[in-house]
C-alpha cells in the first residue's frame, strides 16, 4: 500500500505503508505505481517525495513472498518509470533503506536521508543479487570498487559513510520529509538530464580486468561455497564493460540462476529462522510472549579467565555496570590489563570512548552483593562451581539472577546449591565471548521463565543471538559435537588423514575442518571431560577390546595425543604441526602419519580408502542425528533453534541453512538410507543409529522444515 497526499501546495507526497519496514509487497508495488502516475499527471504537482511510514523508508522486497507465486507489478519497470519521470521524485530516506529499497532510491533523482539512516544492498545475504538495477546504477554512481564491496559484502552504511560515497545527496538531522518536501519544492521544474543514473557512463579504473580479477578471488575465499557473491561480481563487471540496458539483461539472467537456488532457499530460511528463535518456549510451555524480563543494570561475573574477560567487555560495551571477581591476585591483575586492551581497541573500531569505567574489579566474591545478574565463569570443573553457587547463593541479595557459563554441565545440579533454583540459568558464551554472536541460554527443569526473559533479553542487549534450550549434557551445540568429532576419530583408525577429512568439511563450508577447529580449541579441553567421564585409561591393552569403553566403540587417539604433550595450536603440536606454539599455520605432520599407522597396526586395523562423501555423511549425518534426537527429547523447541546455532556457534555455512534445514535439502529419506548404512556396518556406534524422530518424519512422507513441529508435537504426545 501507498498513500499519496498533496502538500505544500504543489508536491505529491507518497508514502510507503507495509509495517514494520514498510517491505515491498505486491500491494505496496502496486500502490507505487498508481501513486507515481496520478502524481505526475496531476499538473498542480511540479515534484514528487517518495517517504515511508513511521520512519522507516524501505527493507526492500517483501522476502515472504520469494517462496510464493509472485503477483503484482515487478520492480524494474516500476524503479524506471519514476526515473523517467519528466518531474523531480526525490527519495525521503528515514530509518533504513535496504535492498529493493535502496534500488527503488536510486531511481528517484535525489536522495535526502536523516542521519541516523542505514543503507545498503544486502541481497547476497539472502542468496541473491541487487536485480532491480542495483548492480547496474549503484556502479555508475559511486563507482566500481565501491559499489563491489557493498554489493559483494551486503553490509549496511551510514548516513553519514553514504554521503561520503555519494550514494545520498544531502543529510539531515531534522524531519527528513520536511527536508525532503522543501528540496522538492526547490528543484521543480529543474532539467532532470543530469539526474537519471541509469544515464550515467561507468567512472572508468586503470585496470579492470585486474580490478575484478582480484574481486573473484576475495570472493571465492570469503564465500566459502556461496553463489551470489560471485554472481554479484560477475553483474557490477556487466555495468562497467556494457551499456546500461545490456548490463540490466545481465543482471536479470544472473538473478534468475540464483533465485531458485537452493543456496538462496537456505539463507532466507537463516533470515527468518534467526528471528524465529527470539519468539522462544521452554517445555513448560512459557513462552516469550508471556514471560517479563527483569532488568538488569549491574551484573557480575566471577573468574576472569579467557571466558570471564570476554564477557565482562561485552556486558560493559552494552553499558552495563560490572563486578569483575577473580579470587587469584595474579591472574585479577593480569585480567585487568587483558580488559582494558580489549574494550580499548573495541572502542577505537566503533569510534567510542573505551566503558573503561563501566568495571570495577575484585578478589572478593562478597562484592557482588547489589548486583542484579551474576555470570560464573569459572573453570569448567562441577565441584567448584557447586561451591562458588552455593556462596553467592548466600551473599547476592534476594532476586538475583544466577547464571552459569558452563559449555555442558548440569544446571540442576547447580541450582539445587542454591535457595532459589528458579533464579538459575544457564548462560552459555562461545570463545571469544565478545565477539562471537550466538548465547545458549539453558534452562533446567527449576529455571523460571522470569529468568529465561531476563537472559534472553539481556543476550539481545548485548547483541547475541540467543537461543533458549533445556538442560541436557553439552546442551544443543556440544551435544551435536560429540558424535561429529567422535566420527572423524574413527575415520582416522580406518584410513583417513586429518587433513582428508578436513578438506572435505572446508569445501562444504566449515571454516575450519574438525581436527583444525580442534587444535584452535586446545586438545587437552576435551581430554579433561573425557577423564571426568572415566573414558581414559591407562590401560595398554590393543585390538579391538581396547577400542571399547561403555560399551561403546571409543578411540582413544584424542587421548594419546594429549599424553604425547600435543595439545594442538597452544603446544605446536596437534593433529597438525606449527611453526611455534601459537602459530595458526597447520602442517601436515609426518610424525603423525607414523604414528596412526603403528595404531593401525598395533590394533589390527585394516585401511582402506575413505573418500569425500563418506567423510561429509559419517560427520555430518550423525551430527544431524544428534539434533533429530534433541528436539524429540525437547530440548531445542524447533529445528530454527538448532540451525542458528549451528551458524552462529560452530561456523556452519550459512549458505546451506544449518544442520537440520540441509537435511531437509538432502532428503530426510536419504539421510535415513545413508544412517542405516553407516550403523549396520558399525553397529557398535549408537550416534549412527537412525533417531525415532527422523523415521517418524520419513514415515509421515518428510514434510517440509515448517511442518516438523507438529510431527515432534504428535511424537510428544504419544510418550
Ligand atoms: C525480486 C527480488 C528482489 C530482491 C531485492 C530485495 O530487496 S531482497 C530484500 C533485501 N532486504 C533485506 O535484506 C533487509 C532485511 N531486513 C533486515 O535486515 C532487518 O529486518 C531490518 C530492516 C534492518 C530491521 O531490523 P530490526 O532488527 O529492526 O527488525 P527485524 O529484523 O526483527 O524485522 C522486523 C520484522 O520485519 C520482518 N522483515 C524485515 N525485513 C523484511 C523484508 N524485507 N521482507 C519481509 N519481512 C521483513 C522481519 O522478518 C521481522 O518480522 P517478525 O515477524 O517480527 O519476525
Amino acid at each position: 500500500m501507498a498513500q499519496y497526499t498533496r502538500v505544500s501546495g504543489s508536491v505529491g507526497l507518497i508514502t510507503l505503508q507495509n509495517p514494520p519496514v514498510n517491505a515491498l509487497s505486491a500491494a505496496v508495488r502496486q500502490g507505487i505505481v498508481n501513486t507515481v502516475q496520478r502524481a505526475l499527471s496531476e499538473p498542480e504537482v511540479k515534484s514528487v517525495v517518495i517517504c515511508g511510514q513511521k520512519g522507516a523508508f524501505c527493507g526492500g522486497a517483501d522476502i515472504k513472498e520469494f517462496g510464493t507465486n509472485m503477483s503484482g507489478p515487478p520492480l524494474v519497470p516500476m524503479i524506471h518509470a519514476i526515473e523517467s519521470a519528466v518531474k523531480p521524485v526525490v527519495a525521503a530516506i528515514e530509518g533504513v533503506a535496504l535492498g529493493g529499497g535502496l534500488e527503488l532510491a536510486l531511481g528517484c533523482h535525489y536522495r535526502i536521508a536523516h542521519s541516523k539512516a542505514r543503507l545498503g544492498l544486502p541481497e547476497v545475504t539472502l542468496g541473491l543479487l541487487p536485480a532491480a538495477g542495483g548492480t547496474q546504477r549503484l556502479p555508475r554512481l559511486i563507482g566500481v570498487p565501491a559499489a563491489l564491496d557493498l554489493i559483494t559484502t551486503g553490509r549496511h552504511v551510514t548516513a553519514t559513510e553514504a554521503l561520503q560515497l555519494g550514494i545520498v545527496d544531502q543529510i539531515t538531522d531534522h524531519n527528513t520529509v520536511d527536508v525532503a518536501v522543501k528540496f522538492a519544492l526547490s528543484v521543480a521544474g529543474q532539467s532532470l538530464d543530469s539526474r537519471r543514473i541509469s544515464s550515467y557512463p561507468c567512472p572508468r579504473h586503470s585496470d579492470f580486468d585486474a580490478l575484478f580479477e582480484a574481486a573473484m578471488q576475495k570472493v571465492h575465499q570469503s564465500a566459502r561455497g556461496a553463489i551470489a557473491p560471485v554472481a554479484c561480481v560477475q553483474a557490477v563487471r556487466a555495468a562497467a564493460t556494457l551499456p546500461y540496458s545490456q548490463g540490466m539483461e545481465r543482471e536479470k539472467e544472473l538473478m534468475a540462476t540464483l533465485f531458485t537456488s537452493g543456496q538462496a532457499r537456505a539463507l532466507q530460511y537463516c533470515f527468518f529462522a534467526q528471528r524465529a528463535v527470539g519468539r522462544w518456549s521452554m517445555s513448560s510451555g512459557a513462552r516469550w510472549d508471556t514471560s517479563k524480563p527483569r532488568p538488569v543494570h549491574k551484573a557480575a561475573v566471577i573468574g576472569l579467565g579467557t571466558m570471564g574477560r570476554g564477557i565482562a567487555v561485552a556486558l560493559a560495551q552494552a553499558g552495563l555496570s560490572v563486578v569483575a571477581v577473580e579470587t587469584q591476585e595474579k591472574q585479577l591483575i593480569e585480567a585487568k590489563q587483558a580488559v582494558t586492551g580489549m574494550l580499548e581497541r573495541g572502542a577505537k573500531r566503533r569510534g567510542v570512548t573505551p566503558a573503561l569505567d563501566k568495571i570495577t574489579y575484585s578478589p572478593n566474591i562478597q562484592n557482588v552483593a547489589d548486583v542484579d545478574l551474576i555470570i560464573e565463569a569459572v573453570f569448567e570443573d562441577m565441584a567448584l562451581k557447586e561451591k562458588v553457587f552455593k556462596q553467592l547463593s548466600a551473599v547476592c541479595k534476594p532476586g538475583t539472577f544466577l547464571c552459569t557459563n558452563t559449555s555442558g554441565l548440569d544446571i540442576n545440579r547447580l541450582a539445587s546449591q542454591t535457595c532459589n533454583p528458579e533464579l538459575v540459568v544457564g548462560m552459555h558464551f562461545f570463545a571469544p565471548a565478545h565477539v562471537m554472536k550466538l548465547l545458549e541460554v539453558v534452562y533446567g527443569p527449576r529455571s523460571s521463565p522470569h529468568a529465561v526473559a531476563t537472559a534472553m533479553h539481556l543476550g539481545k542487549k548485548i547483541g547475541k543471538v540467543s537461543v533458549a534450550v533445556g538442560n541436557c549434557r553439552g546442551f544443543v551445540g556440544n551435544r551435536m559435537l560429540k558424535p561429529y568429532l567422535e566420527q572423524a576419530l574413527f575415520l582416522l583408525e580406518e584410513g583417513a588423514t586429518p587433513e582428508q577429512v578436513d578438506q572435505a568439511l572446508e569445501e562444504f563450508g566449515f571454516a575450519m575442518g574438525v581436527f583444525r577447529m580442534s587444535d584452535l580449541s586446545g586438545l587437552d579441553v576435551g581430554w579433561r571431560v573425557r577423564k571426568a567421564d572415566g573414558l581414559v585409561t591407562s590401560d595398554a591393552t590393543t585390538g579391538q577390546q581396547a577400542r571399547i569403553r561403555q560399551g561403546h566403540r571409543y578411540s582413544p587417539l584424542g587421548d594419546l595425543l594429549c599424553e604425547q604433550g600435543r595439545f594442538g595450536q597452544k603446544t605446536g603440536r596437534g593433529w597438525y604441526q606449527y611453526d611455534k606454539p601459537g602459530s595458526r599455520v597447520a602442517k601436515p605432520d609426518p610424525w603423525l602419519q607414523n604414528f596412526l599407522e603403528e595404531y593401525r597396526a598395533r590394533h589390527g586395523l585394516v585401511v582402506r580408502r575413505i573418500d569425500h562423501q563418506e567423510v561429509l555423511e559419517r560427520c555430518l549425518y550423525s551430527l544431524i542425528n544428534e539434533g533429530f534426537r534433541i528436539l524429540e527429547d525437547g530440548i531445542a523447541a524447533g529445528p530454527e533453534d538448532i540451525d542458528v546455532i549451528y551458524m552462529f556457534g560452530y561456523s556452519w555455512p550459512r549458505h546451506r541453512g544449518g544442520p537440520m534445514f540441509y537435511a531437509s535439502m538432502v532428503g530426510l529419506a536419504r539421510v535415513l538410507e545413508r544412517l542405516e548404512y553407516y550403523h549396520q556396518a558399525h553397529p557398535d556406534v549408537p550416534s549412527l543409529h537412525p533417531s525415532t524422530l527422523l523415521r517418524k518424519l520419513v514415515a509421515n512422507g518428510s514434510p517440509p522444515i515448517h511442518k516438523w513441529r507438529e510431527v515432534i508435537k504428535k511424537l510428544h504426545s504419544q510418550l
